[in-house]
Formats: C-alpha cells, structure tokens, sequence
C-alpha cells in the first residue's frame, strides 16, 4: 500500500463537496489504508468528524498548508478494489453523477449504513388496524405529522416494510414510528430472514442436453473467446425458445473449466425463479444470486460468497453487473434489449455499457442475447461491431407457435363488450377440453385503473404530481405511483358530490372477474404486482400454475418473458395496440418485443403452439411483424425510420431535466441555460447537433416539483461529455438552492 496521502470523498450527497479532499496519513494507519478504505476524517471549518472513501493514495501532495490527518479506518479493510475504483470514474464520467452516487453504486450490500445487517432477523413494522381506520388516521395525519402520514401510506401499500427500509424510504425518524405504535395504528414485528435465497444443493443437477448443430456452433465461437482471452461482443439473436440460455450455460461451464468466473444478469425478478433453478441444476452451489427482491441480509451473504470465491458465477439483475468477481472469463445479458438494464436513480447507468467495460478490463466474451434484440445492438452487429450469432428454429420438434390476429372492432360491432373476444373465448375453451394451459398478457399500459366522476368527469388525482391515482380494489384505496401519496376511494365526487364515481378500465382484478363469469368451470391464478408484493410470491405463483395445472395464467408484463411451461400452448395478448401510443420514439419496437416475447411463450414443449392477438390496429405494421415474428423486416422498417427522423443509434439524446417545488423562476432558468447549452455546443463541440426545449415534461409535477426539460440531440463523445461535465459544474456552482439538475444519456421512457 503505497503513499503518505490519500484522496478522500466524503460520504455525504452534498453537491458542492463532490470533490476528492487531500489528507495525510498519520504514522500509526500508514499500511492500513488502500484504495476503498472507509474512513473517518476531519471536516470543514468546524472540524466535523464525518466518514468517507480513500479514491487515491500518492507520496506527494500539491497542497501548500498542512494537511489534517485521517482519523481512523474500517478493520474489515478495503471495501472495493483498483478496478472498481475504475468503474466509479467510468460511472462519473459517462453519467454525470457525484463522486459518491458512483461510489454508493459498487459498495457491498449493508456497508456504510448505519444499523449493521443482522444475521437471521429483521425488525420491521405492520398495519395493526383494518384500513377503514387506517385512511381516518392518514387523513388526521396528512397536516399535523406528515412523516407518520407517509410511514402509514407504506403500511397500507405493503404487508410488512423493514424498519430500515421505512426510516430509507420517507427520511423519518424512529420516533415516527414509534409514534405510530403508541397510536395503536402499527405494531412491530420481526421476521426472520432465510439466508439462502435458495437452496441450490437441494435443486437436483441436470447435464446439458446435446445441442442442434446451431447452438454447437454458437457455444463454440463464444468459447474461443472465453479460452483465449479475447474481448468481444457477440449478438446471439434467437428466435424464442431457440435454445439462446442452453447456449451461454455450456460457455459458462468452460469458463469454469479453465478457472474463469462468470455473470449473467437477467431482467427482472419476475424471470429468477426458472432461470435461477436451470442456473442451479447445472451449477450447484457455485452460483449466487443478486436481486432487489433479497433482504439485506441476504445480499450481504451473496457477496461474501463471491468475494471468497465460493461463488464463481453470479446471476442477477441490473446491479449484479458490479460483482466482485475476479478473472471474469464471460458475461452474458439475457434479454439485452430490457428497458430495466437502464438505472433510473442516478448514476443513470446501463448495465450493457457498465458490462461492456467490465469485459474490456478482464478480457472477457461479452454476449448480448435476444430473440427482439434492441434496434441500437442490432445496428452494431450489422456495422461489424458485434458479431452476429443466429438461431433460427427451436430445438425441440415443434415450429414457433402460429399467431392470428383477432379485430377487436368487429367484436364491438358484434356486441360483444367483454375485453376477451369471442375467438379467444373459442381458443381459451379448446384448450381446457385438450388439458393444456393458457397465458393471458394484459398490457398494462392499456389498462390503468383510475378513477373518475361519470357525472361531471372529474378525476381524482395526486396532490404531489400531475397524475391521477390508481385504484387497488383489495383495499379501495387510490394510490399514486410516483410518490406513494394514498387515499382512501371517496364514495361521492369531491368536485360535484355524485356518487357515480368509479373506477375506469380494466386491470387484471377486472379480467379476472370476467374470466370466472364467462368459464365458471376454469381455474385461474393471477400475477401482478397486487398478487406479488410478498416476498417469494413470484416462485409460489408459477410453481402452483406449473404443477396443479391451473388453466389459465393471467398477468401483466411478469408473465410475458422469460416463461418456459412446455404444457402450455396457447396465449392471448388483450389490448396488443396499448402500447403504441405511447409518446416515445422506441414505443413500436417495445410493441414489437412484447408481443413477440409472450407469444414466444407458447408450445415450448411437445405440442405446438398458438397465440392470439387482439388489437384495435390489425393493419399496423408493427402488429403484422409481430404476427410473423419476423423481426429482421421489423428492425429494416425501424432503422429507417430512425435515421429519417435522426434517433439513437444515429444520435445519442441527452435530457437535461431541471426540477423545483416553485415554479418561479424555473422556467426563465431553464431558458437561461437552454441559450448558455446552445452557445456552448456552437464554440466546442465539432458535429451536428440540435436543442429542443426547454419544455414541461409529458408529467409535469412529481413529488410537488415542477419539471422542465432540455433536449440535444448530438453524438455523445469525449467534447459532449465535457461540455455537460462542464454544464454540471456550472450548475452546481450557480448555488440555486431549489433547483435540481438531472442529465442523462438515451434515457428510456422519460417522463
Ligand atoms: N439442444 C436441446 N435439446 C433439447 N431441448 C433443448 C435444447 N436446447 C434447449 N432445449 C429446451 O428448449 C426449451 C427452450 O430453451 P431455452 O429456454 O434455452 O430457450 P431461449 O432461447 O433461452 O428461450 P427464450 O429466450 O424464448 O425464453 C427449454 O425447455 C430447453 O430446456
Ligand atoms: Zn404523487
Ligand atoms: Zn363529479
């Protein structure tokens, strides 16, 4: 461990200190400090005592007077290492955060909290009144105590919340909680923890099939990479149950063959359970598992196993990219084209090009694998940046399920008003009588539950945002989902006092009613985020679908991905067209990988499989693509379209999105900035570029601020990152204390 002085950042989110501070090293800690050392140092003028993170340790310092000294460091001794430290700068640089959200970011599970992670049991708390009693209290509450209005708002969302989580989630104190117990409104409660998410011995072990000639050729490219060191990216794009996870698990066994590690990251929680269990049967207790869905506890046990080497492949979601895995020989993004490999809480990154650093640094295979790979991936692999893979049929005796689609308008011309129309109906029936099962996907962006007057038309909205709220029938309660602001529903309308107010659309609840009206005799299990908010729920839910036989499967997008029931043989898309109106440019290409996606799930075993599409729109295009599941004509259409009308991967887009609780002063701000950004990007940057805004965002108040948005469209490069790092300084040092600054790059699904 080199070096008398050390760069240190202070653990604290303050803007105007993201900066390295220079101290020395005192005699007595010199050789226990390294790069990643949580320590503790005097600060500013009071001379605070505060904690932070050693970044750079050197012999020599620049600094002039004396520097002050490092108090004390962590026994449990570094907690990241030199190439983490480098992910952090290719955080900070490339996203446009702090110092500290970059370092946050890679930090081991638990560390630098407070209250350490206990070993088997978490204190949390519960709702001890029913809710009727519990919307009274919010409402007494909402003024006098908002602190405690809000640790009830989360009481009534969830059926248990980790204290820890509570204090996180609403900047409350215990004595908020407390309080709440005094009341009588919450009671505590502790649960115990299962220290291994599962138990990966108990799953029994299963070989690799013997792979088709396609998928034999695939492994086989990959795998000359993986053994000879070679850095390169590989596009494995397959048709839907081609085979693509048989594939990276036999490049994986190689890897650990020649004493390589790997990670694989999957897209949501909601895909772990199968593909953790296939990762299991093949890898035992070598794997670990990182997800969001973990306790802390859990999490903590994860990466102790990794870090000792226990572990050697990691699978997990989005965060599991920062591993601390050692010699990485492959790693793999299944379903890279997921919006959820996207960081929305700054650093704003993507775990594609976290992933694509992190090869580079280990000299690693890097596979992308899709059956819609994303039109930016697919453009590269036609430009000879990524090597291109195919498999195009499925390994197992059965073709891609047939797709028809169904012309919703003339049901409603027919007179049939029920969102499940009368083929579908036909096809969900033929399907009992053979013994074999249905999905049902409902497109939930097509089928928000708000609610509204019938009378007057008013809709019942948050207070904190421009939103309106969403009903959740279990509890009759309407919540918001950008701030967790909750009501009880009112019985007449706030605005002219009728009471024909009522929920509006359908959810799944209302489908649900509506497939037990129409099949008395059929068994139905539901899954979304209603029916999954407790823990494991994901894994009981398939398991019961899977071995009781239950008919018919019906949920949003958890259902649509990543499911293999070889029993099942039919699926339904209700409300196909919902998405394409969505005001984003990648709304047909997410239209596109949806459909194909959950049509994908059908006939994935023996018998061979359909899917029905209902749509308003059986003309669009992208609908007919996706009937074909063709989707090298979807992507001809798409990237034309792109280049048209100049959108990533042409150009890159850069939000620079400016928030404040007053509107005052925000809007001529923005404007102030807008001309500064323009005139700038005219003097430095050295290609095309265009600026849009700024403008109100399609939401325009979230959590009680307004939002303003700044567009440019350019090329992001080493000036464009320059100018925004520059852009954010010029910000910070601004000193307007309402006003947040966000940038980000290519951000999905802005609002
Ligand atoms: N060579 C093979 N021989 C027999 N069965 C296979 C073979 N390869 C894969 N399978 C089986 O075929 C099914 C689909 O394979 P897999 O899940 O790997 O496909 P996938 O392309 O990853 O699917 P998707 O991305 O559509 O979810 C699985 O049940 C798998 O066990
Ligand atoms: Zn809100
Ligand atoms: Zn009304």
């Amino acid at each position: 461990m080199e070096g008398k002085f050390a760069g240190v950042i202070i653990n604290r989110l303050a803007l105007n200190i993201d900066r390295m501070f220079h101290y020395s090293i005192p005699d007595g800690l010199l050789g226990k400090i390294d790069i990643g050392s949580h320590v503790t140092v005097p600060f500013g003028n009071g001379n605070k005592t505060v904690d932070g993170f050693v970044l750079s340790l050197s012999n020599h310092s620049d600094f002039d007077g004396t520097l002050k000294e490092i108090l004390s460091v962590s026994e449990s001794g570094p907690l990241f290492d030199r190439e983490m430290l480098s992910v952090c700068q290719f955080l900070k640089q490339k996203y446009f955060c702090s110092y500290i959200s970059a370092v946050k970011t890679v930090l081991p599970p638990g560390s630098g909290r407070k209250n350490k992670v206990s070993d088997k049991l978490i204190r949390g708390s519960v709702l001890n009144v029913p809710y009727d009693e519990a919307f009274d209290a919010l409402e007494k509450l909402r003024d006098k105590a908002p602190k405690q209005c809000k640790i009830l708002e989360l009481l009534i969302q969830n059926d248990f919340v980790a204290d820890s989580d509570i204090l996180f989630l609403t900047g409350a104190g215990y004595q908020a909680i407390r309080a709440l117990k005094d009341k009588g409104l919450a009671r505590q409660e502790t649960v115990e923890v299962f220290r291994l998410p599962i138990d990966y011995e108990s799953i029994p072990r299963s070989a690799s099939p013997v792979l088709t000639e396609e998928q034999q050729y695939a492994v086989d490219r990959i795998c000359a990479s993986v053994t000879e060191n070679q850095n390169n990216t590989f596009l494995l794009h397959g048709v839907t149950g081609s085979g693509k996870t048989e594939v990276f698990l036999n490049c994986i066994e190689k890897a650990l063959e020649i004493g390589k590690t790997a990670i694989v990251l999957v897209p949501e929680i909601s895909l772990t359970p199968q593909m953790v269990t296939r990762f299991a049967a093949r890898f035992g207790k070598k794997i670990a598992v990182l997800h969001s869905a973990l306790s802390m506890g859990e999490r903590a046990d994860e990466y102790k196993r990794i870090k000792s080497g226990e572990a050697r492949v990691v699978v997990g979601a989005r965060s599991a990219i920062f591993a601390p895995l050692k010699n990485i020989g492959v790693i793999v993004i299944d379903e890279e084209h997921e919006t959820s490999y996207k960081a929305e809480n700054a650093p704003t990154y993507h775990a594609r090009e976290v992933a694509d650093f992190r090869a580079k640094q280990h000299g690693a295979a890097f596979v992308l694998a899709s059956a819609t790979p994303s039109v930016e991936s697919f453009y590269q692999a036609k430009q000879g940046n990524y090597q291109l893979i195919s498999l195009t049929r499925r390994p197992t005796a059965q073709n891609l399920p047939t797709v028809a689609v169904s012309d919703m308008r003339e049901e409603i011309k027919n007179g049939n008003r029920s969102c499940i129309g009368l083929s579908l109906q036909r096809e969900i029936r033929k399907n009992k009588e053979q013994g074999e099962q249905t999905i049902l996907f409902l497109n939930r962006r097509g089928f928000s539950t708000f609610v509204s007057c019938r009378s007057c038309g008013f809709v019942i909205k948050c207070k904190n945002c421009d939103v309106s709220l969403t009903y959740h029938k279990a509890k009759n309660s309407l919540t918001c989902h950008y701030c967790g602001y909750t009501i009880k529903k009112p019985e007449v309308c706030p605005n002219c006092a009728s009471s024909f107010i009522k929920e509006f659309g359908a959810g799944t609840q209302k489908v649900e009613e509506e497939l037990h009206s129409l099949f008395p005799d059929l068994s139905v299990i539901r899954m979304d985020v209603d029916t999954t908010s407790v823990k494991s729920s994901h894994r009981a839910i398939l398991e019961k679908f899977d071995k009781e036989k239950i008919d018919i499967l019906l949920g949003t997008q958890m259902v649509a991905k990543g499911l293999d029931f070889p029993n099942v043989t039919l699926v339904g898309v209700l409300a196909a067209d919902q998405s394409l109106f969505v005001d984003d440019f990648r709304a047909g290409e997410r239209t596109f990988d949806l459909i194909t996606q959950v049509c994908g799930r059908a006939g994935r075993g023996e018998k061979q499989g359909r899917a029905l599409i209902q749509t308003y729109m059986p003309e669009n295009s992208v609908i007919c693509q996706a009937q074909e599941q063709d989707y090298l004509s979807f992507y001809e259409n798409e990237i034309e379209l792109r280049r048209q009308l100049n959108y990533p991967p042409f150009c890159d887009i850069i939000s620079v999105l400016l928030t404040s609780p007053v509107l005052n002063g925000l809007l001529s701000y923005a404007k102030k900035l807008a001309r500064s950004i323009h005139i700038v990007m005219q003097k430095d940057y050295d290609g095309a570029f265009e600026l849009l805004g700024p403008s109100e965002t399609s939401v325009t108040k979230i959590n009680g601020r307004f939002r303003q948005r700044i567009w440019i469209k350019c090329k992001m490069n080493r000036k464009a990152e320059d100018i925004f790092a520059r852009l954010r300084s010029y910000h910070i040092n601004e000193k307007n204390p309402h006003i947040n600054m966000v940038i980000e790059n290519n951000p999905f699904g802005a609002i």
